[in-house]
């Protein structure tokens, strides 16, 4: 496949900054990474398949070979919700409301997904990349005002005791489901 530019299609320039980051360590791809700041729709549906949706409209948009991702955080006693809804969970009932929603369950355990889709272009059947960070949701911990907001205090990563917001960047770039997702990504991105 000739491809010498991917674009990766995101409304949040965080997620952006992080992407960048992680695919500019280890070995060189082949392709320029072309960032495009653009909301795209998510409609209601399983994780793989909104991330799926996404890739197709940004493939349609742009014309071109596109990479996008959607996260989700899956708590285990509410079957998986919010799942990819967590955005609007975080919002409308900000992170006390969320707490207290777990209130009445024992079990916190939640994971962080990732999926990215990538097409080649238009009208190609997006291939995804999943990665999974396990952890628990608990009372928040870390300094506030981080750019994923508060929700990164409530999440503690399995094996570290810690919470998103406690970790420092270089060791939660090595573990996050951003970077698992992002090395089959690279995986894939190399045999083309
Ligand atoms: O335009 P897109 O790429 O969709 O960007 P978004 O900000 O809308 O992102 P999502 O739809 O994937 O929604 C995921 C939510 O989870 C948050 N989030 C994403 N990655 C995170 C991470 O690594 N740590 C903490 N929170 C994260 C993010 O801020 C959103 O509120
Ligand atoms: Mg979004």
């Amino acid at each position: 496949m000739n491809i010498n530019r991917i674009y990766f299609v995101t409304g949040n320039p965080y997620k952006l900054a992080e992407v960048v980051a992680i695919l500019s360590e280890g070995p060189r791809l082949p392709f320029e990474l072309q960032a495009v700041q653009l909301e795209l729709p998510e409609l209601q549906a399983q994780p793989e398949e909104i991330s799926r949706q996404k890739c197709r409209l940004a493939a349609e948009q742009l014309q071109g070979p596109v990479l996008v991702e959607d996260t989700s955080l899956c708590c285990t006693a509410l079957n998986g919700l919010p799942g990819p809804y967590i955005k609007w969970f975080m919002e409308k009932l900000e992170f006390e409301g969320f707490l207290r929603m777990l209130e009445g369950f024992e079990d916190k355990s939640a994971t962080f997904q990732c999926v990215f889709a990538f097409a080649p272009g238009p009208g190609s059947e997006p291939v995804t990349f999943v990665g999974r960070l396990p952890g628990r949701i608990v009372a928040p911990r870390g300094p506030s005002g981080s750019k994923w907001g508060d929700l990164s205090r409530l999440f503690e990563l399995e094996g570290y005791g810690r919470t998103y917001a406690e970790m420092d960047e270089a060791t939660l770039r090595a573990v996050s489901h951003r970077s698992r997702a992002l090395a089959l990504v690279r995986e894939y991105l190399l045999t083309l």
